[in-house]
């Protein structure tokens, strides 16, 4: 199983790193403009690998890419504190109108999975320039993961037994959706009065506040988010390529919206097998249609 990453820079990286510690592929190839920088990635990563799985990593040109069953895209721009990923777009829009097509052939069977911002015009620009391949936006799962870890904290659980999902845009318009969020099977609310913990409104629109602003603090205090959606990434890859039929808040191509957003889909080899909206609550609604207006007008300035 061979994955590439396009983009060695701190997201490709990680990712690489992330995919070589859970030993998610036998063989993964990085590429990049920059060819010291992929070659010098890859040789660090390589040195984990024997102490994890065994993992053979190497950087090489896109020919490369020849085999993989997963592509990462994380080449192009990242935000400076102040800026938005909507920010982003029409230079990483130029970067992958060249970089896309160049990519789908040289890796004619793989998925393309996208995470450079802004996330979902990306991968909606990807699907027209790629229509043979399975095209998926990494998305909103670090902002889910995000959200169930500043519900873990409170609740004081493990973050892998708290549920719940961000929908729309992998953005500032994103949809906190409190509806679908569980502890233990039990609303958020439940669970709290249940433990006798406290759950306050404003506890509330605290963790709204830190998972929809998580990416500007970081990049705040560090000028760049990478661990989180190195794993987030790993994880969507081990999922496609063991068709494992997972769900996860990726983003794709979304009819009932016009434009790519997050909403759980079913993933296996093929890509996205399924969508599935899950029963919102009507303010929940009216945001996601509110995100998807926020996502639609921004494409109209890449389009002629
Ligand atoms: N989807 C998500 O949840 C997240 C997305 N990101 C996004 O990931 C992207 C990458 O961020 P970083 O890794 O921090 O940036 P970085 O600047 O560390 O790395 C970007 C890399 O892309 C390479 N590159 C640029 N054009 C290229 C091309 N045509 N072909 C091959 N390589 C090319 C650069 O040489 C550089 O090594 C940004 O757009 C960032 O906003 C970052 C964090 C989370
Ligand atoms: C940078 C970015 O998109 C994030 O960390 O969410």
């Amino acid at each position: 199983m061979k994955v590439g990453v396009v983009g060695a820079g701190l997201v490709g990286a990680t990712a690489a790193y992330a995919l070589t510690l859970r030993g998610s592929c036998s063989e993964l190839v990085l590429t990049d403009l920059d060819e010291a920088r992929a070659r010098a990635e890859a040789q660090d990563i390589a040195h984990a690998s024997p102490v994890s799985h065994g993992t053979r990593v190497r950087s090489g040109p896109l020919e490369d890419l020849r085999g993989s069953g997963v592509v990462i895209v994380a080449a192009g721009a990242n935000q400076k504190p102040g800026e938005s990923r909507l920010d982003l777009l029409q230079k990483n829009a130029a970067i992958f109108r060249d970089l896309i097509p160049r990519v789908a052939a040289a890796a004619p069977d793989a998925a393309l999975l996208i995470a450079t911002n802004p996330v979902d015009l990306l991968t909606d620009l990807s699907v027209t320039l790629a229509p043979d391949h399975a095209v998926i936006g990494s998305g909103t799962v670090l902002d889910s993961a995000r959200f169930r870890h500043l519900i873990a904290a409170h609740a004081g659980v493990d973050a892998t037994h708290v549920h719940g999902y961000v929908l729309g845009e992998h953005g500032d318009s994103e949809v906190i959706a409190w509806s679908t969020a569980t502890v233990a099977g039990l609303p958020v609310a439940d669970f709290m009065d249940a433990r006798d913990l406290p759950w306050t409104p404003d506890i509330r629109a605290q963790i709204e506040r830190d998972t929809r602003e998580a990416a500007a603090q970081i990049i705040g205090g560090k000028r760049a988010t990478y661990y989180g959606i190195g794993a987030a990434l790993a994880r969507i890859t081990e999922r496609i390529l063991g068709d494992r039929r997972a769900v996860l808040t990726v983003s794709a191509p979304t009819p009932a919206f016009g434009v790519s957003l997050s909403v759980p889909r079913i993933l296996g080899r093929a890509g996205v097998l399924g969508t599935v909206l899950p029963g919102l609550t009507p303010d929940e609604q009216d945001a996601l249609h509110r995100s998807a207006e926020v996502l639609l007008q921004a494409r109209r300035t890449i389009q002629d």
